[in-house]
């Protein structure tokens, strides 16, 4: 009981990573509680300069992890906002039976009010499964020339027109529901970080070392910045590194609850590049058409999206169309194991079961079918010798197939954290972030990772008796 005439001290809460998780994280415990946010990366600061609105690659922000399964690079932002400042704003948070398998109090229901909260949708914020005053703005762009023949190609293949992606049930072609303003990517740096800076200590350009504790329980962390390395005495700790940062956090930290690395998850894709007019294609490079289809069931939803290679890699043709096609409820799982310095040493697992690798070459045949219809309209060339026309094409598939970026469901719910997000066998330490993930959701996992940043506020809140700030 406190001394009288004493008030309480306010909880002190130290939030491991600036990212998606993080940063809403942050924003529902400030004001209610005394809260630090370590991010390893940079503060790109306010106004957000150009490049984080309208450029994709950032090797100086990058943490640098390689999946091992096919030796490629793995880019992960090392930067306040964390994906959401170096990633694709693709704003498409996936169906109810995505999350079927999440177990109690995070199904699709327990989710929505985070979701809405999260979002202003332009085109359909009045319509009761979306938001109209959060500070991400959702938002459609009007469709290219080789978006107008893509959707027409589409639906002559039988796919449904679908003016909002992100309504229940809805599958088919059409607009991205995407998080730009004025076409520029529109995530937490630019969105939660002004909502979030005045109300909490931001440590950029510092580590969160290691977490401390008291038996179990966390009792702060160690980190190291500018200034060298500090101790935060907290009472809360919540992890937000994401799905490889936060198991390299708790090996650091010598925590040993279960299952930490098992269960990892992504969408795996692949590109057909096809040959398109440059001006057509430079109309809308990105964030263009969506195409969401489904093969014997709706869990074998796959998603196919067109967009500039250039934008991406300046090696590439200005002429060339990258039409992506990716698995959205893939049943293959990965891995994040403890490499040496405590480093995650990272397989993918892509295609490790039969039924992924049937699905994705049904997937790439339908997706043929499409892309045929618009070389036969003239819109487009598929160049001769095009890889998934070949023979051998489940060898080619292997050798091609690559991460979406969104990998999840290294420290998932039921695992190594329980339902309200305690690290289980700790006292004091919650997680925040992607990695928490059961399994992959079957829309991108941007706008999740915000959702579950808040959620995970909120328990903490209700953990401490607190009560929310407005
Ligand atoms: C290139 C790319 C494109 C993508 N495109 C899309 C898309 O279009 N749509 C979509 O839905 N999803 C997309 N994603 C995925 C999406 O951005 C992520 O799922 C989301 O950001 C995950 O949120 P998070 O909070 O788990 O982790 P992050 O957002 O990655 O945040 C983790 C943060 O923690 C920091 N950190 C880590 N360890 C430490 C430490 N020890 N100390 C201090 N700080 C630390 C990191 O620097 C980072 O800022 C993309 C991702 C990438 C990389």
């Amino acid at each position: 009981m406190p001394a009288r005439g004493r008030t309480p001290r306010p909880m002190k809460v130290v939030i491991a990573g600036g990212g998606n998780g993080g940063l809403w994280a942050a924003h529902r415990l400030a004001g209610s509680a005394e809260v630090t946010v370590v991010e390893a990366g940079i503060d790109p600061g306010d106004p957000v300069p150009r490049r984080f609105l309208h450029e994709h690659g950032f090797p100086d922000c990058d943490w640098d992890y390689t999946d091992t399964d096919s030796g490629r690079h793995l880019v992960r932002g090392r930067v306040l906002g964390g994906g959401s400042t170096v990633n694709a704003a693709a704003g498409s948070r996936g169906q109810a039976g995505g999350f079927a398998d999440w177990g109690e109090g995070w199904q699709w229901d327990d989710l929505l009010p985070a979701l809405r909260e999260i979002e202003s949708d332009e085109q359909y914020g009045d319509r009761e499964y979306h938001g109209d005053r959060g500070p991400i703005r959702i938002t459609r762009l009007s469709p290219g020339p080789l978006e107008r023949a893509f959707g027409e190609a589409a639906a002559a293949e039988g796919h449904a027109d679908c003016p909002d992606h992100n309504a229940p049930g809805a599958f088919g072609v059409g607009p991205w529901p995407t998080n730009r303003v004025d076409g520029g990517r529109w995530g937490c740096l630019a969105a939660v970080a002004p909502l979030v800076r005045p109300r909490v200590n931001l440590r950029a350009q510092t580590l969160v070392r290691r977490i401390l504790f008291d038996g179990d329980s966390a009792t702060g962390v160690e980190i190291e910045g500018p200034g060298g390395v500090e101790r935060l005495p907290a009472d809360l700790v919540l992890c937000a590194g994401g799905a490889y940062g936060t198991p390299e956090l708790l090996w650091r930290s010598g925590v040993d609850a279960p299952q930490i690395g098992v269960g990892l998850q992504d969408h795996p894709w692949v590109m057909l590049d096809v040959e398109a007019d440059p001006d057509a294609i430079a109309q809308r490079p990105v964030s263009g058409s969506l195409l969401r289809g489904w093969l014997d069931d709706p869990a074998d939803e796959y998603q196919v999206f067109p967009f500039s290679a250039w934008l991406y890699d300046r090696t590439a043709s200005r002429g060339t169309w990258s039409v992506s096609v990716a698995l959205m409820q893939p049943e293959s799982r990965g891995r994040v194991t403890r490499g040496p310095g405590d480093r995650a040493r990272i397989s993918l697992g892509h295609l490790a079961e039969r039924r992924d690798v049937d699905r994705m070459l049904t997937a790439i045949e339908r997706t043929d079918a499409v892309l045929a219809r618009m070389e036969a309209e003239g819109t487009i060339k598929i160049p001769p010798g095009s890889w998934w026309r070949g023979v051998d094409l489940e060898r080619e598939l292997r050798r091609r197939v690559e991460t979406y970026n969104h990998p999840v469901g290294s420290c998932g719910i039921g695992r190594t954290v329980d339902r309200r997000l305690n690290v289980r066998g700790t006292r004091g330490l919650k997680i925040v972030d992607a990695s928490v993930m059961p399994s992959i959701p079957n829309g991108g996992p941007n706008l999740v990772s915000m959702a579950i940043g808040l959620i995970g506020g909120s328990l903490a809140l209700a953990d401490a008796g607190l009560a929310r700030t407005p």
